[in-house]
């Protein structure tokens, strides 16, 4: 019989979580049924959603949510083998078992030498999320002057270095000196360190004197309410994320849109990428060849141990992670 150790959620979070608010469990698995697979984690994603996901979906005592890269250790299905390596979204557990129909095979053509957790970053989830709210949600064509934040993180990064493959000129701000420096050396034209500079505006002004055509979203709050201002006529912003409003006990309140919007004409566009699954097949067979191509760089944060799940979590909402934040199991 496997033992599968759990993390859980102890406490609804206060503001920013804490690691008293998980509980790591011991979870005894059945023996397998036909039909049946045992799998074992190797990676599991730490991922913002979690933190306003848990306030309107979990109750205490739930298993964390998240996604895994998992290798099939026992079968009784005929239609996969022990070894094989696929995607799950099963939480924060180290082994679980699946009748293999919420299991994803990485994508075909995915070389050996290339490391498992990027299907749960720039060629997964958050690669997709760039995918889809750039071409999709911006409609970025070139020549346009794209504005993204939190861009040295899973999506950012993403998103910055497509605006460059689609010809456009890509603005980044990120939390530290070292993020900005990783920004340029992406290929970013400019970057900056929105907790250094004097005036937000300024920073935004002096980066495109011309405006922005193309926002993508990641953070909301203040940054937002001042990005819109630097929109060209007819600018388009994707909506993708409000990390910055996300462990907050009280809400943010504004300066509010609606002028800026109406004198500029602009859209806004939220989005969730999993709707967008008609795009998956193509995003994600586009984004391996430019990894495989040098085109799209990525860099991951990689945490060792499933008893650091929640540190790994709370790393990352607080900017510690450079690329896509990944727990090894
Ligand atoms: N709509 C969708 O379907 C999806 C949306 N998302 C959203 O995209 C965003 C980025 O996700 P992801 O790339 O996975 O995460 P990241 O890898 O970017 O990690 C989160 C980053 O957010 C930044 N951050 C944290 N707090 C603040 C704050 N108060 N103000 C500004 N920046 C902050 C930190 O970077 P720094 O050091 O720069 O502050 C941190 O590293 C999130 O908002 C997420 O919810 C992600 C996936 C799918
Ligand atoms: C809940 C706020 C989500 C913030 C944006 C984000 O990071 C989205 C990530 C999605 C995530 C969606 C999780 C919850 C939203 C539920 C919406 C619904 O259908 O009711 C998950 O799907 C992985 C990312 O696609």
């Amino acid at each position: 019989m496997v033992t599968a150790k759990v993390w859980v959620l102890k406490k609804h979070f206060e503001g920013f979580p804490k690691p008293s608010d998980f509980e790591m469990k011991q979870v005894a698995l059945a023996n397998l049924k036909d039909g049946e697979l045992l799998l074992e984690s190797v990676f599991l994603s730490v991922d913002p959603y979690m933190r306003p996901y848990s306030k309107r979906d979990m109750k205490e005592g739930d298993v964390m949510i998240g996604t895994q890269v998992a290798r099939i250790v026992e079968s009784k299905n005929p239609a996969f083998a022990v070894g094989t390596f696929v995607v799950a979204n099963r939480g924060w557990r180290t082994h679980f078992i699946s009748d293999g129909k919420d299991l994803n095979l990485l994508p075909a053509g995915w070389p050996e030498s290339l490391p498992k957790s990027l299907a749960l970053g720039t060629v997964g989830m958050p690669g997709l999320t760039a995918y889809v709210g750039l071409f999709e949600i911006c409609k970025m064509k070139p020549g346009e002057t794209v504005l993204v934040n939190a861009a040295a993180g899973a999506v950012g990064s993403v998103v910055g270095q497509l605006a460059k493959i689609g010809g456009c000129k890509v603005v980044g701000c990120a939390g530290s000196d070292s993020k900005v420096a990783y920004l340029k050396n992406i290929g970013f034209d400019e970057a900056f360190n929105y907790k250094t500079v004097a005036s937000l505006d300024e920073a935004l002004r002096k980066a495109s004197p011309d405006g922005y055509d193309c926002f993508f979203d990641n953070v909301g709050g203040e940054f937002a309410s001042i990005a819109i201002n630097h929109m060209k006529k007819f600018g388009r912003i994707a909506v993708c994320g409000a990390i910055s409003q996300y462990n907050d006990s009280v809400p943010q309140k504004g300066p509010y849109i609606q002028i800026p919007m109406i004198f500029n004409e602009l859209s806004m566009k939220g989005f969730i990428v999993s709707s967008w699954h008609n795009h998956r097949e193509e995003g994600v067979k586009a984004l391996l060849k430019w990894v495989l191509e040098g085109k799209l760089k990525y860099h991951e944060q990689v945490t060792e141990r499933f008893e650091n799940m929640p540190a790994a979590f709370i790393g990352m909402l607080k900017g510690e992670n450079l690329g896509k934040a990944v727990v090894k199991v």
